[in-house]
């Protein structure tokens, strides 16, 4: 039997609207890769901190954008992030390198780098790949053969960020999130943005299954030729 050509699936949209856990879970059920780009800007955020870098000065994060090697594992079961061979699947996550991820991810010379790195994973899987991000659609992969647009409102996506975050409010978790957001959509390299033939789904009243099952079927949809 002759396989099935790879699928690449973009799905993009701000914080907390479902598009890691819906990707990963889309991921698993199809056999596919599955790469969280947020991930590796955030590793490359951290080594800019853990390295002293002056994130205020754009030009010193564009000097050194080329030194860390960056390696993202796309098993959706078990996604893996290392920073010159260290694991920093934790470090990526705390609330320094989430405040600081917007100033560095709008640097030029940090996107082209990044997106040199998800190019060439989603190149080389074999079945396909599900990726996350916010400009998979519009740059890195223009030609993906589905595009998702997940949206929520504000407030379902502070709640379910709030609900991760143990000890935070809602109310702060809210004006946080819009910040990186605006910053997110409003830089001039690659911003956040839905791409023109992307489908918008709004998750604000949906469950996370039903959001799978519905990204799912536009997969199968596409796959079929339909
Ligand atoms: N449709 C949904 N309904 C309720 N909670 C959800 C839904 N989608 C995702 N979540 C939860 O919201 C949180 C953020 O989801 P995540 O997939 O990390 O979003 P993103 O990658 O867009 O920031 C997670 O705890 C996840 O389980
Ligand atoms: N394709 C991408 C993915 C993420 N980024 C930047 C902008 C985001 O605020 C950060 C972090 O992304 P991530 O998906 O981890 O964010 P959240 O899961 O929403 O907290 O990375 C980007 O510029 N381009």
């Amino acid at each position: 039997m002759e396989s099935a050509p790879p699928v690449v699936v973009a799905i993009d949209g701000p914080s907390g609207t479902g598009k890691s856990s819906t990707s990963k879970a889309v991921a698993a059920q199809l056999a596919l890769s599955y790469l969280d780009t947020g991930a590796q800007y955030r590793a490359i955020t951290w080594w800019m901190v853990s390295n002293g870098i002056d994130l205020e000065d754009p030009s010193a994060i564009a000097a050194v954008a080329g030194k860390p090697e960056i390696v993202s594992g796309t098993d959706p079961g078990n996604p893996t992030i290392t920073v010159d061979g260290m694991d920093v699947a934790g470090p990526i996550r705390t609330q320094e390198v989430t405040a600081k991820v917007s100033a560095v991810s709008a640097v030029q010379e940090v996107r082209t780098r990044i997106t040199e790195l998800q190019r060439a994973l989603a190149g080389s899987a074999e079945r396909g790949i599900v990726v996350e991000g916010r400009d998979i659609g519009t740059t890195v992969l223009p030609d993906a053969d589905l595009k998702v647009f997940l949206t929520a409102s504000p407030e379902a996506r502070a709640a379910r960020r709030s609900g991760e975050l143990k000890g935070s409010d809602v109310h702060s978790t809210r004006e946080a999130l819009l910040k990186r957001d605006a910053a997110d959509s409003s830089r001039t390299a690659s911003p956040l943005a839905k791409a023109a033939d992307a489908v918008e789904v709004d998750t604000t009243e949906l469950t996370l299954a039903q959001v799978i099952e519905c990204v799912v079927t536009l997969v199968q949809e596409k796959q079929a030729g339909k």
